[in-house]
């Protein structure tokens, strides 16, 4: 794992939209062997999307050998409700840059028949081969995605139920009011993201510090699945410094000289 801890949310943005820009960038996309990137919803990864529509406005990147799938999608929400990731998705960054619409890939959570819907999901990944770079946040309670505590580390796409604290934490994006927070969601499973090439968590604020924490310093827990990152070969969590409040100073002193040292090296 690669733990890259920054002062604000705004460096923990542009460090994320650099690296996807330079990931793009390198594998030379082309129509017929496209770049595969997941993408999150939620407040963490604003700053990253703006950072990355100005990198593609000044031309630094492209995103038409670009395909994206989304991570996961309230189960019931209208598409057109703005608390849909499909609205938040369109507004904060597809509409800006210049991905086709059939490069798109996002669960309906309003599909008739939802098991074929994950099925179908997760097919679609698997025609591609893999996920070349996933990026995601994670929840204050450590899960990843919406694989709620207790998710099997094997899990693939399929509905969940959402916790309370996590409805409860999501009622801030609907008047505060718990009840209109949908109580199911699609998400990709803890084994999808782990079947990606590379995972990339960006984590953002004191709320955080608890599950980032359990992350790097807990035992692999599905309790906590975010610590699944732990088993993946290619992890990187990128952290602001009120995140990092919960681990020891030697931990973030650790991986800070890691990074200092790669550096140097390059
Ligand atoms: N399903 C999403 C997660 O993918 C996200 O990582 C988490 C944190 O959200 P935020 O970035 O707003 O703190 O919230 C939701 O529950």
């Amino acid at each position: 794992m690669r733990l890259i801890p920054l002062n604000t949310a705004a460096n923990v943005g542009q460090w994320a939209a650099r690296h996807i820009v330079d990931r793009i960038n390198a594998f030379h996309p082309t129509a017929d062997k496209p770049f595969i990137l997941g993408l999150p919803t939620g407040s963490t990864p604003l700053e990253a999307y703006k950072a990355l529509i100005e990198m593609h406005k000044s031309g630094q990147v492209s995103f038409k050998h670009v395909v994206t799938f989304n991570m996961d999608e309230y189960v019931g929400l209208p598409t057109e409700h703005p608390e849909s990731y499909y609205t938040f998705m369109y507004s904060n960054f597809f509409n800006h840059v210049d991905i086709p619409p059939e490069n798109i890939n996002l669960l309906n959570g309003n599909a008739p028949d939802i098991d074929a819907e994950c099925r179908r999901y997760e097919e679609k990944i698997k025609s591609y081969g893999k996920i070349n770079l996933f990026m995601g946040g994670v929840g204050n309670d450590g899960h990843i995605a919406f694989n709620e505590p207790g998710s099997s580390l094997a899990s693939r796409t399929r509905i969940k139920t959402l916790t309370q604290e996590t409805r409860r934490a999501n009622s801030r994006f609907f008047d505060n009011d718990i009840e209109q927070v949908p109580r199911y969601a699609l998400t990709v499973g803890v084994g999808t993201l782990l079947d990606a090439e590379e995972v990339m968590i960006l984590v953002i604020g004191h709320n955080k510090a608890l599950a980032l924490q359990a992350a790097v310093e807990g035992n692999v827990n599905h309790m906590w699945t975010i610590s699944c990152l732990q088993l993946h070969a290619k992890a990187i969590m990128v952290c602001d410094e009120p995140s990092t409040s919960e681990l020891k100073v030697k931990t973030v002193r650790y991986f800070r000289e890691l990074e200092m040292e790669s550096v140097e090296k390059q």
